[in-house]
């Protein structure tokens, strides 16, 4: 912030979620006032950085449109959501109930209110299986996941209300986001079922086993490959993200990765190579709407919003998601 300048004013929703919660550490570091919502239906208050201003509150509820309206803030970030692809199969109605039509009108009360700016989560997801080629945002749209579809529709909620109101977004897809603060001030919670959180909790000795969900995948070694982009890259992405529209930058999707896949069995092999806890890999069957891979081409974010990586090795992200596991266990052997 420059001297004298009032802070800018964030408003995040899921504040006390995975990303959400980086993402606030990440702007109230730069400076920023935070506003945040949660219905902390799987967020922990916990989560909530010390210095946001929180309110225990559902996208759409009342109370969020009226926080929205008392004072529109300089930039709205959109996190909140359902995003488990076995639950979003077993119930989808509830993930286009949270995904699509909450965050639609969510999306509604923001322009309303007069907010002018918003950043929104997106995924991968929405592209499907993508096959050899890392995917550009031209790539098609063919979501494997009712998970997927209920993003994708958010994303057409979000630039039609835009184009109804003169609100501007920058929707970002992310690829797969893992690892923790590098200060350990937060990280993934339990309950997270993501590979890269699995194996920290296996390196620490939680786990004694990690599943493979699929060995016959038309891949190098037969497992699924993913590019993992580290937590805090991603949420500085955010904040240039805000910056841009800030500055008057026109509505964009990006895509949000580092380019470099890499498989199931290449994680678990490098989490092994750290030499901590020694656990079983047992190999299972496929999970019902994995793809086979998917890798980013994020050139178009990297170059309008000035983003590279800096946590991009593989190791970094596990060094970052051990560290945080282990620092919750020791808080946890404090506590009892
Ligand atoms: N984690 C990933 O790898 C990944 C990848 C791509 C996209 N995303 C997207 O990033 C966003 C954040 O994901 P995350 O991994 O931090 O998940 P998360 O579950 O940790 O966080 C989501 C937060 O939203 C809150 N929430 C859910 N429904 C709500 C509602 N109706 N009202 C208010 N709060 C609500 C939850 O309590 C939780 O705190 C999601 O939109 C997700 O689709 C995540
Ligand atoms: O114990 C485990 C956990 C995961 N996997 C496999 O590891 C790969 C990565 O799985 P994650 O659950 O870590 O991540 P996903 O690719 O399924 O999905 C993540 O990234 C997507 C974007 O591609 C979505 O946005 C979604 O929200 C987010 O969970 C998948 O093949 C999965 O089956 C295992 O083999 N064993």
């Amino acid at each position: 912030m420059i001297a004298g300048q009032a802070s800018r004013r964030a408003f995040i929703s899921g504040v006390a979620g995975y990303i959400g919660s980086h993402a606030a550490l990440c702007f109230l570091d730069a400076g920023w006032q935070v506003i945040g919502i949660d219905d902390l239906s799987t967020g922990h208050v916990g989560c909530v950085p010390m210095g946001v201003v929180f309110h225990q509150s559902g996208v759409s509820d009342p109370e969020t449109a009226a926080l929205l309206a008392q004072s529109p803030p300089d930039v709205v970030l959109h996190f909140a959501a359902k995003t488990s692809i076995d639950e979003s199969i077993a119930a989808p109605g509830s993930y286009y109930e949270t995904n699509t039509g909450q965050a639609a009108r969510f999306f509604e009360a923001a322009a309303r209110a007069g907010v002018a700016n918003i950043v929104h989560s997106s995924t991968a997801a929405v592209y499907g299986e993508a096959g050899d080629q890392p995917v550009d945002e031209g790539f098609r749209l063919r979501p494997a996941s009712p998970y997927g579809r209920s993003k994708l529709a958010a994303e057409w909620a979000l630039s039609d209300t835009c184009r109804a109101t003169g609100m501007r977004h920058v929707i970002l897809r992310y690829f797969n986001v893992a690892g923790a603060d590098p200060l350990c001030r937060s990280g993934p919670r339990g309950g997270a079922q993501h590979l890269i959180k699995v194996v920290a909790e296996a390196a620490v000795g939680l786990r004694d086993r990690v599943r493979i969900n699929g060995t016959d995948y038309a891949t190098p070694d037969g497992t699924a490959i993913r590019d993992y982009v580290h937590v805090s890259d991603l949420v500085r992405a955010h904040l240039s993200a805000a910056e841009y529209l800030l500055a008057g930058g026109g509505s964009v999707t990006l895509n949000c990765g580092c380019g470099r896949g890499y498989s199931v069995r290449e994680v678990i092999d490098a989490t092994l190579a750290l030499d901590l806890h020694r656990f079983a890999v047992t190999d299972a069957a496929r999970r019902p709407g994995d793809v086979a891979r998917i890798v980013a081409n994020s050139s178009r974010m990297m170059d309008l919003l000035n983003w590279t990586p800096s946590h991009d090795r593989l190791e970094t992200i596990l060094e970052t998601s051990v560290a945080w596991e282990q620092a919750m266990l020791n808080r946890a052997r404090a506590a009892s």
